[in-house]
């Protein structure tokens, strides 16, 4: 088995918590305490001087609740309008429980021309980086309110791989509503089994994941999630999936325990997010 040790030197990590984790399955409301127990282990890991960013969904799914929409919101200008409410919101939650374990959060909402166009991916990079060094926590969304279509990231998997590049992270943990990558999808097929280490994404690897989502919040499902441990990987950080029922599991990774699915790193000089952007995401 491999050595999980190391990952305790970890200095700047990028966390990303779905909408399914986030909300309460049977009211689709936010999980307060869950939030709650998140921000507590986000503020520790801070406290030991690792840099942190986290990058959180739900925006549309607490903006749906606010307004009242029952259905899940299919068209454009309804996901933005409850992402206008919901994003408010849902900062108004972190800020309050943040600032009560004494940190300092700051909002960094992006869309694909942010990482597209050389300037705004630029002064984004200086923003993040002004942001670690006066020691505050960046939470990060996509700009739903005002991407349509063609600027969509879509989903926060490949954003929070695309911010770890950016900000040259070098561990990337996507908290999911499953243990990790299993070699088919478990709520299909019960006989799926865990991946504890994936060292090559590889063909075989690819074709585990399925593009379903296993929520009524959730977008991606788990493909998205392998597309950003091939941007985190090829940056030069590793990538763990978690379970994120239990947010203490970011303790346990700190630990060096062997939790969720590890995507080991291989640094590609030759990596630019410009191009990746370009030519994966049209
Ligand atoms: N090979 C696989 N291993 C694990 N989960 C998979 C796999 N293929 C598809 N899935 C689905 O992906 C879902 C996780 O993605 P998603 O619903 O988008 O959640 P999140 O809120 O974490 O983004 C799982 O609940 C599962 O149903
Ligand atoms: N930007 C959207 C979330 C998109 C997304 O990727 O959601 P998820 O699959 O729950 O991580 C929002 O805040 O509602």
């Amino acid at each position: 088995m491999e050595a999980r040790d190391y990952l305790k030197q970890k200095k700047r990590i990028v966390v990303k918590i779905g909408s399914a984790a986030l909300h309460h399955e049977a009211t689709g409301r936010l999980n307060l305490g869950k939030v709650e127990r998140l921000v507590r282990e986000l503020c520790d890991i801070r406290n030991q001087g690792v840099d942190v960013c986290l990058v959180s969904s739900g925006a549309i799914a607490v903006g749906r609740k606010v307004i009242g929409i029952e259905e899940r919101p299919d068209n454009i200008s309804t996901k933005q309008a409850c992402a206008a409410v919901g994003q408010a919101r849902l900062m108004m939650t972190y800020q309050k429980m943040f600032s009560e374990y004494h940190q300092t959060a700051g909002q960094i909402l992006m869309t694909k021309g942010t990482m597209q166009d050389n300037v705004s991916r630029k002064n984004a990079q200086n923003t993040f980086e002004e942001l670690f060094r006066l020691g505050i926590i960046p939470i990060v969304n996509e700009n739903d309110t005002i991407s349509t279509y063609e600027m969509q990231f879509g989903d926060n998997d490949t954003l929070s791989a695309l911010v770890a590049s950016l900000v040259g992270a070098d561990l990337l943990i996507l908290l999911s509503d499953i243990d990790g990558l299993f070699t088919d999808d478990p709520h299909k097929n019960p006989d799926a089994e865990l991946i504890r280490v994936v060292d090559r994404l590889d063909e075989k690897i690819s074709s585990m994941a399925k593009g379903t989502t296993g929520s009524d919040v959730g977008t991606g499902g788990m493909e998205t999630k392998l597309t950003a441990a091939r941007i985190a990987t090829l940056s030069g950080a590793d990538m763990i999936i978690a379970n994120g029922k239990d947010v203490s599991i970011l303790h346990d990774i700190f630990q060096g325990e062997f939790v969720g699915t590890l995507f080991l790193e291989h640094r590609d000089e030759d990596f630019y997010i410009a191009d990746f952007i370009e030519k994966s995401l049209e």
